[in-house]
């Protein structure tokens, strides 16, 4: 027995570095493959300060995945545990893990949510909501979410959740310094008060007769779990965290793909023109749903290619074993999720956004989590996520209004300046048929980082375009992060004012465009459809209000950042574009998830097998569970 393979790189901050180059560019495996080649699938390097194991092998990672909790265990930093809850499903572990996670499976099975008449039209109507106001520039009201998850109805403490939690997600994302000014304090701050009222509802929940309880998340919690007031708090801030930007951000990025492929964008147009045609009403149904072929497959090829799940954090508990391989405990080990979807041995024309490819039947075994590690880009295991189903639908049905309803939409896209814990704008220009397209591009990059990771390097390897470059010089040159991001924001102020055009109904071939909104709401209200609803954040005369933003946060937000001239090559390969190759000069991204959602997908109840000896485990136990994982937030605008 022996370690796997690898180098030890620089002293103290060994690969460090370059790994979060690559994880914040647009080809996250880039390092990977680079040790891939030099070391095998499997190998070791010095990451975060400790001696990791990285692979990018599909069976390994499956062995890790569903050994969770015995072999493995998921690992966050204390900042990170204190913030989204000791008690929440996220962090915890054990038996606990398997509890809530079965809680959380339970009530976002679709079958279940659906039960609920209102649930589709609830879901709907936040989507049409946000895009309805995008051209307005306002701030677009979640409250079906925030009822939904917490039973709130009035509009005011809808409000005032939104901006609540949008202090705290922010806090999430920042660099964790518990002090007045800092965003993790303030998020501290706002995690307490959103405790609180959530405890002050569970009272009033528990004194109702059972006959008037809602149908809101808290509701069923305290009506059919018997948890503790803690724990039903943390759970329900978990929900709201881990269902919040990842879905948002798959979005972003079908609608990034989309724009580059105009043939699957036709394709997905005829599809949902016609299920338009055939729906009774405007909103669509259960039926409407499953008639989505085409469109599965697009949010199927979006997760494998612009996946937001890019690695998940473990560390070993106990000495273990796989295959020639002898593994510490206490060794960080990292699935790279995004290695297996971008490997062009196991999907040919992986760097390719190529709906069809799931029309295969090939490949339509190799999206079953529950018997291929292929696909994984919701996890798997007994963490894998509760709410795959859920965001699968939210896609779906928002890419029906979006390409049937809409033209133009706005997207921001944003830019850590992780030094400083600011977020810089990015204004772009990207064609799409011929087209300018301005767009203003947001991206937070990871906040949890090592303190010795140099973040604006990191930032800035984010992103290939001009103007990035240009920020970056400026930045080096004055070396005064807050009056460059001054300037940057009133550059993305400016930009935002483009007008739009006005939105209507699109035909073939449509030219979607991408251009410069503010508050595009779309992360906001993507929150946790019918789950937690959430306004987007309360504006502030500093910054534009409703810009969405993309963070992304290593281990467990791992959130996909941008598209840049690679990617441009890539989505160029888009099988025959109806109209002219499509250019885009830099793209712009989003970091978002989808779910998987076929029945055979369900998660089931947690119950992996394995070898306490570390042989590897029989991938066929049937009860991978949902987790968590690699998710990427956005967080609020301001700053
Ligand atoms: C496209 C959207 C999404 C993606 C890509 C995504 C991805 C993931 C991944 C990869 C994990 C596993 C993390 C790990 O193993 O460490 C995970 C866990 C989790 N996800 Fe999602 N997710 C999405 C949407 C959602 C939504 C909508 C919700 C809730 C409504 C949600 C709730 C959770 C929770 C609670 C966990 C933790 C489960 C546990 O640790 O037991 N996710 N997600």
């Amino acid at each position: 027995m022996k370690l796997p393979p690898g180098g030890r790189g620089w002293p103290l901050i060994g690969d460090s570095i370059k790994w979060y180059k690559a994880v914040a560019s647009s080809h996250p495996p880039r390092y990977v493959e680079d040790q891939v080649k030099r070391y095998g699938k499997i190998f070791t390097c010095n990451l975060f300060g400790g001696q990791a194991v990285v692979s990018a092998d599909p069976h390994f990672n499956r062995f890790v995945m569903q050994n969770e909790g015995k072999l493995f265990k998921s690992c966050y930093p204390k900042s990170f545990r204190d913030l989204v809850g000791k008690s929440g499903v996220i962090v915890v572990q054990g038996e606990q893990q398997r509890k809530l996670h079965g809680i959380a499976v339970n009530m976002m099975k679709l079958e279940k949510l659906n039960s609920n008449p209102q649930f589709l039209g609830d879901v709907q109507m936040v989507m049409l909501q946000t895009l309805s106001t995008l051209r307005e520039n306002q701030v677009v009201v979640l409250q079906d979410i925030c009822r939904k998850l917490l039973g709130v109805s009035s509009e005011s403490e809808v409000d005032e959740m939104a901006c609540l939690f949008s202090d705290f997600v922010d806090g999430c994302l920042s660099v964790p310094i518990n002090l007045p000014g800092f965003a993790y304090h303030t998020a501290m701050k706002a995690r307490d008060t959103i405790i609180r009222k959530i405890k002050r509802m569970m009272q009033i929940t528990r004194r109702k007769p059972r006959s008037a309880a809602g149908n809101g998340v808290l509701d069923r919690l305290v009506e059919e779990e018997n948890l503790p007031g803690d724990v039903v708090a943390d759970f329900i801030v978990n929900l709201l965290f881990a269902g919040n930007e990842t879905t948002a951000k798959t979005m972003l990025f079908a609608i990034y793909f989309l724009t580059h492929c105009p043939k699957a964008l036709e394709q997905l147009l005829v599809e949902q023109q016609n299920i338009g045609r055939m729906a009774r009403k405007d909103m669509l149904e259960w039926e409407d749903y499953e008639a989505m072929q085409f469109t599965r497959c697009v949010v199927y090829e979006t997760l494998r290619l612009g996946g937001i799940a890019i690695w998940l954090m473990r560390e070993a508990k106990v000495d273990a074993e796989y295959q020639d391989f002898f593994i510490p405990k206490g060794s960080f080990v990292v699935p790279f999720l995004s290695a297996v979807h971008l490997d062009e041995n196991t999907y040919p024309g992986a760097l390719n956004f190529h709906p069809w490819r799931w029309m295969e039947q090939e490949n339509k075994e190799k999206r079953n989590w529950r018997t291929s590690p292929f696909y994984t880009p919701f996890g798997g295991g007994a963490r894998y996520c509760p709410g795959a189903e859920l965001a699968h639908l939210q896609i779906a049905f928002f890419l029906h209004h979006f390409v049937t309803k809409y033209r133009d939409v706005g997207f921001f896209y944003r830019v850590v300046d992780g030094s400083r814990c600011r977020r810089l704008l990015v204004n772009v220009v990207a064609t799409f048929m011929d087209e300018a397209v301005h767009a203003v591009l947001s991206h937070n990059e990871a906040t949890y980082l090592p303190k010795f990771v140099n973040f604006d390097l990191l930032s800035y390897s984010a992103l290939d375009s001009d103007d990035l470059l240009y920020l970056k010089e400026q930045m080096e040159a004055e070396e005064d992060a807050e009056r460059l991001l001054r300037r940057t924001e009133k550059r993305a102020f400016a930009a935002f004012k483009i007008s739009f055009s006005d939105s209507t109904p699109a035909s073939l071939p449509l030219p979607l465009r991408v251009e410069p909104k503010p508050k595009s709401g779309i992360r906001q209200q993507d929150l946790l459809k019918n789950i937690v609803e959430i306004k987007p954040k309360r504006q502030r005369a500093s910054s534009p209000s409703g810009l969405t933003q993309g963070d992304r946060w290593s281990p467990f937000l791992a959130a996909r950042v941008s598209l840049s001239r690679d990617d441009e090559q890539t989505l160029e390969k888009c099988p025959s574009p109806a109209k002219g190759p499509t250019k885009n000069k830099s793209s712009f991204l989003a970091d978002q998830v989808s779910t998987q959602r076929d029945t055979e997908n369900l998660p089931g109840e947690d119950s992996s097998s394995w070898k306490s000896n570390g042989k590897e485990t029989d991938a066929k136990s049937d009860n991978p569970v949902g987790s968590l994982l690699g998710l990427a937030y956005d967080s609020s605008d301001d700053e």
